[in-house]
């Protein structure tokens, strides 16, 4: 495996199934494969969504991303910008992997396992509890903190220490959490990123994607899409196939329909107004470009009735 602080990341024709002792068989007596073939290069500083239905191999890829690896793995991984050290993962339950009894003893034990120098040792758990809130905090039992606040501890024993980490992985993290934790943690990993922090962020929930993120959609231990969220929506030209019909010769598939999930109500009137002709690409996903094509409708409407 090589490394260095510019390469990319990239796993190469990685295919993994069940692991040695208790190999899953599909009905058919097939060896139940939890990877396919996948292919995936991340650079430096980059935000990769990792969305898919359950069981379609989110949580396989992203362990291996992170350099935790199955017994049964085939295929190449090369680690490049993210180093040789497997790198920081958060888990859906962060209880389930809180050592400590506190925020601050979970951030010492973090920085003693990643031999951080004595002398810088309390400043640094100073500075990890203070980018994660947690400074109020840092004596109180797990009891006493929300889940937010759990999995925010999570992610400062994660990432801290001396260095920039420059990959972190978030397996779910948020899936647990009501809407404001989820912003707090969300908020944390936007401002590692903006540090320069490569962000895996493994997510059920569509609206947690902006138009522009790169999203990879697995389904059945394949990769379905690997592009931005507005194609992930809407399509691309990739995903244009015949249509059924000669009223409409050619559709577009969504991918996110073709990794299994459901297109969320927005996403779906948005493709219904253009197959009526009434909105045009790029489609919206923001609030924001919601209003505008409101607008633009609008203009629509009252062009037409002027015309009449
Ligand atoms: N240790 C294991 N040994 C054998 N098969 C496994 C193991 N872990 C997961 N699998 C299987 O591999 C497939 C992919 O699982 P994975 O957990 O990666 O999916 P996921 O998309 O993260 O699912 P979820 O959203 O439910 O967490 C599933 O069919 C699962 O049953």
């Amino acid at each position: 495996m090589a490394s260095g602080d510019n390469e990319p990341f990239a796993l190469r024709a990685v295919t993994v199934y069940g692991d040695v002792i208790g190999i899953a068989r599909e009905h058919d007596g097939d060896v139940h494969a939890r990877l396919l073939e996948v292919d995936v290069t991340i650079s430096p500083g980059e935000w990769v969504a990792i969305v898919g239905a359950n069981g379609s191999g989110k949580s396989t890829l992203a362990r291996i991303v992170a350099g935790l690896y199955p017994d049964v793995m085939y295929g190449e991984a090369e680690r490049g910008f993210a180093g040789h050290r497997a790198s920081p993962i958060v888990l859906q339950q962060p209880r389930a992997q809180l050592f400590g009894e506190t925020p601050r003893e979970e951030i010492a034990f973090a920085l003693e396992w990643s031999g951080a120098p004595a002398e810088q040792f309390d400043a640094l758990v100073e500075r990890a509890l203070a980018g994660a809130g947690l400074s109020g905090l840092r004596d109180e039992p797990w009891e006493s903190l929300s889940g937010g606040q759990q999995q925010l501890a999570a992610i400062a024993a994660a990432t801290a220490g001396a260095e920039r980490k420059p990959l972190v992985v978030l397996d779910e993290a948020t899936s647990m959490l009501d809407d404001r934790n989820r912003d707090e943690v969300m908020r944390l990993a936007t401002a590692l990123h903006r540090q320069g922090t490569a962000v895996v962020w493994v997510t059920q929930r569509l609206d947690e994607l902006l138009p522009d993120m790169r999203v990879i959609a697995m389904k059945d231990g394949r990769i379905v899409h690997d592009g931005n969220a507005r194609e992930f929506l809407y399509g691309s030209r990739a995903d244009v196939v015949a249509g059924a019909d000669s009223d409409a010769p050619f559709t577009t598939i969504s991918p996110c329909l073709r990794a299994g999930l459901r297109l969320p109500y927005m996403p779906s009137l948005a493709l219904e107004l253009r197959r009526l002709g009434r909105l045009d690409d790029p489609l919206p996903v923001t609030a924001d470009e919601w209003r505008m094509a409101r607008e633009r409708m609008g203009d629509m409407k009252r062009d037409d009735a002027t015309i009449r």
